[in-house]
């Protein structure tokens, strides 16, 4: 397919993701089941665009004067594919699977749009009822910090150190720019990819198949280190899901200790099995029944709560929910934090941690969740998170944002994924 007809399919599923609320992937894989002649570059392309259009909704809808899937898709490879207006409508020209080139009033509209002129939450790439949320987290950078969760993500990999190290991890990956993480310590990081391109599919790799690394990104890998885990700790995981945090935990404690890995929803809980008998974790005992922690109660020397939030902090890999967000699922994810805060804490020790963590930016759901739980159980205290951070990564203080209760990262301060953490003591 030439670029026309990748782009008028990208416009296709636009539609079909606007008009039948579905997830970009269910929708891109639908289409792709029903245009099975299409091949693999051919689905880069198109998942490129419609994602390139969802990141930047506002801007590329702005650009070209309207909200259509039409002016989604063109917008987006006006500002992500390096394409002037001019040249694209050359581009289509003569290919009968493109849509109708940039009419004379598109591209006029487009001439005299500069998004740097465009209002802040449109620069931002975000819906209006976001942007205090955002102004509120990040006061004078809000518009940048937006900008940057609307770009595309870089594909990052942990080495598991039970089974390899980093260089060996980068060897294995030769020909795909893989390279250390700025930060994390056995991090690697493939650069985010340009135009139709894609990432490798590193999970086809041998040394994945062989347990050596697993897909985490930076600002996942960080929180889970500052977590402190220790070999022969005793460690709950309250909302382990399919398990990230906890192999990062468990290869941390080298097998030694033991963690529990909670989840209130079982089948989330089910791939973290495989994972486990990949990577060689044996210290990780999987607890799907809250009745099976009891006996934990005021016995653990850190419960990690990595909590179910809005995900504002992964709009760069999860753009559709960006705009699918309400205010009302935000209060339900408040609402559920709180309650999640005070039952996973009585399973601390005395003088044990217990760390929040979110993929979230908004203060709502991080500090004044953190603030409000420190009111309610006065036993807790936070940590010297600024002595945390530099005792992991001294001289780095330039990559995090340090708030009253806790730590953020960001796309825009630290190249990662949007990340809140917390560590509190119980006394
Ligand atoms: C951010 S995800 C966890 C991701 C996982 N820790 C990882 O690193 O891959 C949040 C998890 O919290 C779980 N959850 C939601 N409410 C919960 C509750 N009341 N108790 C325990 N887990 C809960 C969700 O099912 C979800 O799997």
């Amino acid at each position: 397919m030439r670029l026309g007809g990748r782009l008028a399919a990208a416009i296709e599923v636009l539609d079909d993701i606007e008009r039948r609320h579905r997830p970009a992937a269910d929708a891109l894989k639908d289409w792709g089941l029903s245009h099975r002649f299409a091949g693999a570059g051919d689905r880069a392309a198109i998942g490129n665009i419609v994602y390139d259009a969802l990141r930047r909704k506002r801007s590329a809808g702005w650009l070209v004067g309207d909200e259509t899937s039409r002016a989604l898709g063109f917008g987006a490879l006006l500002l992500e594919w390096d394409q002037s207006a001019e040249a694209l409508n050359q581009t289509l020209d003569g290919d009968k699977f493109a849509p109708e080139p940039l009419s004379a009033s598109e591209l006029a509209t487009i001439a005299n749009h500069k998004l740097n002129e465009a209002p802040d939450a449109v620069r931002a790439d975000c819906p209006d009822w976001c942007a205090p949320l955002l102004e509120r987290a990040f006061g004078a950078e809000w518009v940048a910090e937006g900008a940057a969760l609307a770009a595309r993500p870089p594909l990052d990999i942990r080495a598991n150190t039970l089974k390899a190290d980093r260089d060996r991890v980068i060897a294995e990956l030769e020909g795909t720019q893989a390279a250390p993480t700025a930060l994390a310590p056995h991090g690697v990081r493939i650069p985010p990819i340009d135009g139709s391109g894609r990432h490798p599919n590193v999970q086809a790799e041998p040394a994945f198949q062989k347990g050596w690394f697993e897909i985490q990104d930076e600002g996942s890998q960080l929180a889970a280190e500052l977590a402190g885990a220790l070999p022969g700790m005793q460690v709950l995981d309250y909302c382990a899901g399919a398990g990230g945090k906890t192999l990062a935990l468990s290869a941390a404690m080298e097998n030694r200790g033991q963690i529990f890995a909670h989840d209130s929803e079982k089948s989330r809980l089910a791939p973290m099995f495989d994972r486990l008998r990949r990577s060689d974790n044996r210290n990780v005992q999987v607890v799907s029944k809250p009745s099976e922690l009891s006996a934990l109660t005021g016995h653990m020397d850190l419960v990690l709560i990595d909590a179910p939030c809005t995900g504002s902090g992964t709009w760069r890999r999860r753009p559709d929910a960006k705009w699918r967000l309400t205010q009302r699922q935000l209060d339900v994810r408040k609402a559920e934090q709180s309650a999640i805060l005070d039952t996973a804490s009585t399973f601390v020790k005395p003088g044990g941690l217990v760390v929040y963590i979110t993929c979230s930016v908004f203060d709502e759901e991080n500090a004044d969740q953190v603030a409000a739980f420190i009111e309610r159980n006065e036993r807790f205290k936070t940590v010297d998170h600024q002595a945390l951070w530099s005792q992991h990564f001294p001289g780095r203080s330039d990559a995090v944002r340090f708030g009253e209760q806790g730590l953020s990262l960001t796309p825009a301060r630290s190249g990662t994924d949007g990340f809140y953490f917390a560590a509190m003591r119980r006394a």
